[in-house]
């Protein structure tokens, strides 16, 4: 059972000696890391470097895929290893959010996407559903523009509002964790203004892990920075320090543009 966020200097997820592979192919080598609570942490690096399936890692989520498999090492979550024969999958799922590339809404209304979960997971009480809905749009900012049109298909939404719907129902079975991949690479440029916005506000009461392509989101959003090549960790430390001041070679050239 994953239970309760870390304290007292457990790192809320901590990544040791990691290997990982798709069937034969090992795409994940010897990953050393720890994140810590209540902290934006970016994953960049150029495509094909793991970020993704890191990431997808944390919550077992590649267990559905074929072949794919942690070949050495252990995740811990919260201190508890996700390995573990007796973990509730559901359970991590629910401590362990994640918000994809492409928002994916329920083709439901917009109460009902973040009710579903809600009833799901046992809530019986409609009064507690109705504040519970409204707490998580107003989390996300959306509440004033959605309040009157509840009972409306998600669907109808824009783009950035749809991906904060997706992210209010993320929050909604109140997670510890918040995995996102590319969460705005589909979004115009003030619906991911929008969402950088969120993601700050939102570092106050959950732990993010975002994939970015967009470096420039990294170096604004993010408290640490991993930076990935051809599957493994080449460097990690504060956002700051990755972007002005690198220790390694590979990561300056990176962040400069100069590949990727
Ligand atoms: N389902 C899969 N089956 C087999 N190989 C896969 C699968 N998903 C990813 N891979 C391979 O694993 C490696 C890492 O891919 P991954 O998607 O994790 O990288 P990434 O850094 O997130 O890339 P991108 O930025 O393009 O999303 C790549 O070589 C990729 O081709």
């Amino acid at each position: 059972m994953v239970n309760g966020s870390s304290t007292n200097g457990t790192p809320a997820i901590a990544v040791d000696n990691l290997r990982f592979n798709y069937g034969a192919k090992q795409v994940i080598h010897d990953v050393n890391l720890e994140i810590a609570s209540r902290e934006i942490t970016a994953f960049i690096g150029p495509s094909g470097c793991g970020k993704s399936t890191l990431l997808r890692c944390f919550n077992r989520i590649n267990d559905r895929i074929p072949g794919a498999h942690v070949t050495a090492g252990t995740i811990k979550i919260a201190g508890i290893d996700i390995a573990r024969p007796d973990l509730d999958i559901q359970m991590l799922r629910r401590r362990v959010g994640m918000v994809f590339q492409k928002w994916n809404p329920f083709p439901k209304s917009i109460y009902d996407n973040i009710a579903y979960g809600l009833r799901i997971h046992g809530e019986k009480s409609s009064k507690a559903i109705d504040e519970r809905v409204e707490y998580c749009l107003r989390r996300v900012a959306l509440w004033d523009d959605v309040k009157d049109r509840l009972k409306s298909s998600a669907f109808g939404l824009s783009g950035g509002q749809q991906q904060r719907l997706c992210i209010a129902r993320t929050i909604a079975t109140k997670p510890d964790i918040i995995l996102m991949d590319e969460p705005c690479s589909a979004l115009d440029p003030l619906s991911t203004l929008k969402v950088e916005e969120l993601l700050l506000e939102l570092k106050n009461d959950y732990t993010i892990v975002i994939v970015t392509h967009n470096l420039a989101q990294a170096s604004r959003c993010s408290d640490k920075t991993a930076f990935f090549y051809l599957g493994k960790l080449i460097e990690f430390g504060t956002t700051q320090k990755m972007f002005s001041n690198p220790s390694v070679r590979q990561t300056e050239e990176y962040v400069s543009g100069a590949f990727g």
